[in-house]
C-alpha cells in the first residue's frame, strides 16, 4: 500500500464523519439555509485566499521548476476555476459573490489556517504537502459520493457544486503520487509528521463543515468588520 494509501485508511472514520455532516447532506439534499451558505462563502473565501498564500510558501521551498509548475497551476485553478462553486452558493442564497468577501475568520477557519500556515513556515516540502492534501481529497470524494448518490440533474439546487468537485480528481492524483515518491526517500520521524498533520487536516475538515453549519463566531461578538484576526 502506498504512503498515500495509508494516510487515506487511517483517515477513513473521519472521512465517513465527513460524509454525514449534516451540511454535506444539505447540499445532497438542497436544504441548506441561505445563512448557512453564507457563512461557508464568507470563511472559504478567506480560506482559500490563505491556501494560495500556503502555496506561495511552497513554491519558496521547491528544487525543481517542475514542482513550481505544479503550484502554478492549483493557485491558477483556485482563482480561475474554484469560484464556480462558491458561486453557485451564492445564487442559491440570493447574494453576491462580491459581498462575500474579506470577513474577519471565524474560530474554525482560524484554526485551519493556523494549523496550515505553522506547518507551512515550519515544515518540510513534503509535510506541507500532507498537510494540504485532505482539503482537495476530501471534497472529491464528497463531490464522487453525491454524484453516485444524488445523480443531480440541472434541477439540483446545488449541480454545479457537486459535479465542480467530483471531477476534481488532478490535484489529489498529482499530490498522492510526488508525496508518496518522497515518503519514500524520507526518513519514519519525517512520516510520522506527515501522518499527523493529514489527520489534523482532515480533523480541520469536519471543523470547517460544523463551523459553517452551526454559523459559528467568537463566543464574544465583536464588530468583525473592523478586526480581521
Ligand atoms: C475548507 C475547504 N476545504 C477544501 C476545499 C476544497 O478546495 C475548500 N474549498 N474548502
Amino acid at each position: 500500500m502506498s504512503f498515500t494509501q495509508e494516510l487515506r485508511q487511517k483517515a477513513d472514520g473521519i472521512f465517513q464523519a465527513i460524509f454525514e455532516h449534516p451540511f454535506v447532506r444539505g447540499i445532497a439534499n438542497g436544504d441548506l439555509r441561505k445563512e448557512q451558505l453564507i457563512h461557508y462563502v464568507k470563511q472559504d473565501h478567506e480560506y482559500l485566499t490563505a491556501y494560495m498564500r500556503i502555496y506561495g510558501i511552497a513554491i519558496s521551498k521547491c528544487s525543481s521548476r517542475d514542482e513550481i509548475e505544479m503550484f502554478n497551476q492549483q493557485i491558477s485553478f483556485i482563482l480561475n476555476s474554484e469560484i464556480h462553486p462558491h458561486n453557485n452558493f451564492c445564487a442559491v442564497a440570493g447574494v453576491s459573490y462580491d459581498e462575500m468577501q474579506g470577513y474577519a475568520l471565524a474560530p474554525g477557519a482560524h484554526h485551519y489556517i493556523r494549523h496550515m500556515l505553522n506547518v507551512a513556515h515550519e515544515g518540510s516540502l513534503a509535510e506541507i504537502m500532507a498537510v494540504l492534501l485532505p482539503c482537495p481529497w476530501t471534497y472529491l470524494e464528497i463531490g464522487e459520493k453525491l454524484m453516485r448518490e444524488v445523480q443531480p440533474t440541472e434541477a439540483h439546487p446545488f449541480y454545479e457544486w457537486i459535479h465542480f468537485y467530483a471531477t476534481r480528481t488532478n490535484t489529489t492524483a498529482k499530490f498522492s503520487e510526488r508525496l508518496d515518491k518522497w515518503a519514500e526517500m524520507t526518513t519514519e520521524l519525517e512520516r510520522k509528521k506527515m501522518t499527523e498533520h493529514y489527520l489534523l487536516s482532515c480533523q480541520l475538515e469536519y471543523m470547517f463543515w460544523d463551523m459553517a453549519y452551526n454559523v459559528q463566531d467568537w463566543p464574544v461578538s465583536m464588530n468583525t468588520a473592523e478586526y480581521a484576526l
